[in-house]
């Protein structure tokens, strides 16, 4: 290879049937725990029936705690806990107490202060209450240790919620090694599964997100956690917050969610990307940004190193006269975008800027970064909506209608699992290499392959469609290793700082 690296990473799970499969089921909303792959951060996730309900019950009392009816303190309690959720209660103790971290020791205090207070004001206000019967000041103490019962299960597991019906318990860590890490698209499809691994692993999180294409619901299940927040934001603003790690997914990356407002979708990649980068400068925190494959544009090598320097559109769509469906649209004019640039230039345009930023920002300001390239990944919590192809042809598969394949379904794309990605993104961040990367799978379809296959899984009666459009582009991340490791392979001369070592596991 000619100068410096070619790194590409792909990853141990393969797109196989049962991937799929399992989609098809999570989009019949049958069984989502089923999704994770063995390879996936999530199957540390299992739900236990058992613990599920403990959780339930806990947080059905720690509506009634202490400071939503002072008036009832401890005997409201006393009376709706059953003595099965006290068994319970007592068993997650035992269990739970060697995972206990700062954090949750830092709530306990907290509680435990609280708790006082809450005493002391009574004593004052309410004379009568805590002192006239020894039974009532009983009733207040047993209260109290299950308050403090409950504070020690909401700092080691999230809240089960009927949108996620999955108990996530998480590690501990001691300060020394907790990060504080903000995600931005933090409630989106991939920006939540980020979100769950760092909070599994014991981190503080900050999940930002505006809401134009995350759901509250993708993080809903960790919404009393302690080591938790979700700040409603949009990064074209500045926002200032002390973190030390910043993973920077925020932007809508399905076609038509980017294309609805074009506008909109280039500032978030560029303001968006220098509010981040100047966030991440003044706290000296690691940021890494999210980019695409379609920084490649209409890419003449195939599949798409690293080192390739793309085929980007810069002047008209290719088509004489695009009916792409997703640019047919009351408030888009639709003619004159795919006339003027390529259709797809607010996102890949704005991404190479945002690529730019980032690099800018390190040889400038010596800000530490990393760059993750994504190709076409798929999961749980994929918007039924989302517009993509894979939720696309699995809907309309599951409800018989015709299957929209857009030009004549030769172009490719190779598919990855959304565990993949996130495993990916955080040996990025958690790894020296600091050039950008390839995320996806080297799996190879056509699109009509691709529909045909989906049909054929889901023994749909789906008509496949073909609509006139201009797409041409194969996207597929150039094979390294693919043996159940995330590899990076390198050329033979290394880059400029003298990292060489051909073949060199890079995380
Ligand atoms: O219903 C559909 C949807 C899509 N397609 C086609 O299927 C192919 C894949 O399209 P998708 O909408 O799934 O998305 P793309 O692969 O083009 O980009 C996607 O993956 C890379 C990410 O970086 C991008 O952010 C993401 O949008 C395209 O050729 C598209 O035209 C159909 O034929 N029918």
């Amino acid at each position: 290879m000619g100068m410096g690296y070619i790194a590409t990473i792909s990853f141990g799970t393969n797109t196989t049937n049962t991937d799929l499969n399992t989609l098809v089921e999570n989009l019949e909303r049958k069984k989502y725990e089923r999704l994770d792959s063995s390879a996936s951060p999530l199957n540390i996730l299992q739900s236990s029936r058992e613990n599920t309900a403990t959780a339930m019950m806990l947080r059905k009392s720690d509506h009634r705690r202490i400071e939503d009816s002072p008036d009832e303190a401890g005997t409201a309690l006393e009376r709706e806990v059953s003595d099965g959720l006290a068994e319970e209660t007592a068993r997650s103790k035992d269990e739970l107490q060697p995972m206990m971290s700062e954090t949750g020791a830092e709530a306990v205090d907290n509680a435990e202060a609280e708790i006082e207070a809450r005493a002391r004001s009574k004593d004052k206000s309410q004379p009568m209450m805590s002192k006239s019967t020894g039974a009532e000041a009983v009733d207040f103490a047993e209260a109290e240790t299950r308050f403090i019962e409950t504070q020690k299960l909401l700092a080691t597991q999230s809240i089960p919620t009927a949108t996620n019906p999955i108990v996530m318990k998480t590690a501990s860590l001691p300060d020394s090694k907790r990060k504080k890490i903000l995600v931005t698209g933090g409630a989106g499809f991939v920006g939540s599964h980020l979100v769950d691994t760092l909070m599994m692993e014991g981190h503080e999180v900050i999940a930002l997100d505006n809401f134009f294409t995350g759901q509250r619901k993708n993080v809903d299940h960790w919404m009393n956690h302690p080591r938790f927040s979700l700040v409603v934001h949009d990064v074209t603003e500045p926002i200032m917050l002390e973190v030390d790690e910043i993973y920077h997914l925020a932007c809508p990356a399905s076609p038509p969610h980017y294309q609805y407002n074009p506008v909109k979708t280039i500032k978030t990649s560029t303001m968006g990307t220098i509010n981040m980068l100047g966030l991440a400068k003044r706290v000296k925190a690691k940021i890494l940004l999210t980019s695409t494959s379609e920084i490649y544009g209409d890419p003449e090598v195939h599949p798409q190193p690293e080192s390739y320097w793309g085929n980007v559109n810069t002047s008209k769509c290719s088509a004489k006269l695009c009916f792409h469906p997703f640019t047919i649209q009351p408030n888009l004019n639709w003619f004159q975008m795919c006339t003027l640039v390529g259709p797809r230039s607010c996102y890949d345009e704005g991404k190479r800027v945002a690529e730019t930023m980032m690099y800018s920002y390190k040889s400038q300001n010596n800000v530490d970064v990393r760059v993750a390239r994504i190709f076409n990944t798929f999961g749980p919590r994929m918007h039924p909506n989302d517009g993509r192809v894979v939720s696309n042809f699995i809907i309309q598969s599951l409800q018989n209608k015709p299957m929209t394949i857009y030009g004549d379904g030769s172009q490719t794309r190779s598919f990855q699992f959304v565990s993949d990605l996130v495993n990916g993104l955080h040996s990025l961040m958690n790894g020296k290499y600091d050039l950008p990367v390839n995320l996806g799978n080297p799996d190879e379809y056509t699109v009509k392959h691709f529909a045909e296959y989906i049909k054929e899984i889901t023994q749909s009666d789906s008509e496949i469609s073909f609509f006139a459009g201009n797409e041409r582009r194969p996207y597929t991340t150039q094979t390294g290793y693919f043996n159940g490791e995330t590899r990076v392979e390198m050329g033979a001369e290394g880059d400029s700082e003298g990292r060489s070592s051909a073949n060199d596991s890079l995380f």
